[in-house]
């Protein structure tokens, strides 16, 4: 499109300029705004994903900031935009940022948010209903229900994995990976292995807590392991969840491919709720057709909103659109919290101390502190930091 026909404008008058280039739940956010003297145009155009030009027709020629999705493509054309259009602040909505070019970010001095913790246990609890519906076969046999096709009990029908016992296997214990461990160890008594850069050690003391605890309870202990490599953990686990940092670098770009499927267990259960890429699709097609008793629960993809040739005709992956985020509360706080950092920046406000804390932001019942809840580059551009 040339120019964006559908904008929806929010005091009119107001001295800031900011964008928001999708409607977002909620209506505290625009309040948060516009009480701060923040003129907001939400671009309401039906388009699912917006082009760079699509974007750049909305900054125009006087922007302060745009919160903005992870589907865009936040580089240097748009950073460059911003910053001639005065703009000095973007925010995903989103915890994960893949979808931003950091450094043309720092080179345009614009500070970049993001939406972290918000979402965690809403992540998580999509992780846990993916390796559920994965291990208990559960979207395949309501299929089978709806086709008509169930005439009576029978042994073997849709037999599937039990989780009590087994063993869970997590790559990147970070905020999401730890959350959805303690599902899978609290709500099912499974072992865990896990693996990451650093040791999760609040992880590891509540399985030694909940261990002791469940000994005392003449149960069988469950017990953690973290693994030196990767390979450790896809080898040992029963169940393997994904969950790792937002960078598609090197180090995470098809760390899931055909040699490290080969090494899992041929009825283990694979979870990806962090980015698709992450895994080689096309590999792990091929892996699910080859080995019908081993099941993935996938909530994001290598081309969203594109699946790989035959992954949809998989009856042992059920995949699901990206929506491991999606509650109420988490969708209005992801919101809240976007545009809490760009009004942050806006208004010269320092950074929150701790992005693993963002509860005082989401807090309907009172003003959010007067800082930016999480900027990612705060310490690339200098940004002050406050405990308030
Ligand atoms: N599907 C969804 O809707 C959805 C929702 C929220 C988050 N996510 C994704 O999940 C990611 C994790 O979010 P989070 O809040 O838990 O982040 P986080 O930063 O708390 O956790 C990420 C963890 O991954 C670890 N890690 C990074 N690189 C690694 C590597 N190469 N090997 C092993 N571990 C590595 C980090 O050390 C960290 O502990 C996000 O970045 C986002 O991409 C997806
Ligand atoms: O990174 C994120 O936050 C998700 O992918 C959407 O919630």
């Amino acid at each position: 499109m040339a120019k964006p026909i559908s904008i929806e404008v929010w005091n009119p008058s107001g001295r800031y300029r900011v964008i928001s280039t999708k409607p977002m739940p909620g209506t505290r956010w625009i309040k948060l705004l516009t009480d701060q003297d923040c003129r907001v145009e939400i671009c309401t155009e039906k388009k699912t994903i917006l082009s760079v030009e699509d974007i750049l027709a909305l900054i125009g020629t006087k922007c302060d900031g745009v919160i903005g999705q992870l589907t865009e493509d936040w580089g240097d054309v748009l950073f460059s935009a911003l910053k001639r259009a005065g703009g000095t602040a973007f925010s995903n909505m989103a915890v994960g940022y893949n979808n931003v070019n950091m450094d043309a970010a720092n080179k345009n001095g614009i500070a970049v948010g993001n939406t972290p913790g918000v979402l965690t246990e809403t992540t998580a609890e999509l992780a846990a209903s993916l390796s559920l519906a994965a291990a208990r076969r559960i979207v395949e046999a309501d299929q089978f229900m709806r086709a008509g096709l169930y005439d009576g009990w029978l042994p073997h029908l849709f037999v599937g994995n039990l989780l009590k016992g087994q063993t869970v296997g997590v790559i990147g214990a970070g905020r999401i990976g730890s959350a959805y461990a303690r599902m899978m160890i609290e709500g099912f008594k499974m072992n865990l292995i896990y693996y990451d850069l650093y040791q999760a050690t609040r992880l590891e003391k509540f399985v030694t807590a909940y261990g002791q605890f469940l000994k005392a309870n003449g149960e069988q202990p469950v017990t953690w392991k973290r693994a030196a490599t990767m390979e450790d953990v896809l080898r040992e686990a029963d169940v393997v969840s994904i969950s790792l940092h937002p960078i598609l670098d090197k180090t995470t770009y098809h760390l899931i491919n055909k040699e490290r499927l080969a090494i899992m267990k041929k009825e283990a259960v694979l979870v990806n709720c962090s980015r698709g890429p992450v895994v080689h699709e096309v590999d792990l097609v091929e892996h699910l057709r080859a080995n019908p008793m081993f099941r993935v629960g996938l909530d994001v993809f290598e081309d969203e909103p594109y699946m790989k040739p035959g992954l949809a005709e998989m009856k042992n992956a059920v995949v699901v659109p990206h929506i491991a985020s999606a509650s109420k509360w988490t969708r209005e706080g992801m919101a809240t919290l976007a545009a809490l950092n760009v009004l942050g920046k806006i208004k010269g406000y320092p950074i929150w101390h701790n992005p693993n804390q963002v509860e005082p932001f989401l807090d309907e019942n009172s003003v959010p502190p007067p800082a930016a809840p999480s900027i990612v580059n705060a310490k690339q551009l200098g940004l002050p930091t406050a405990k308030l």
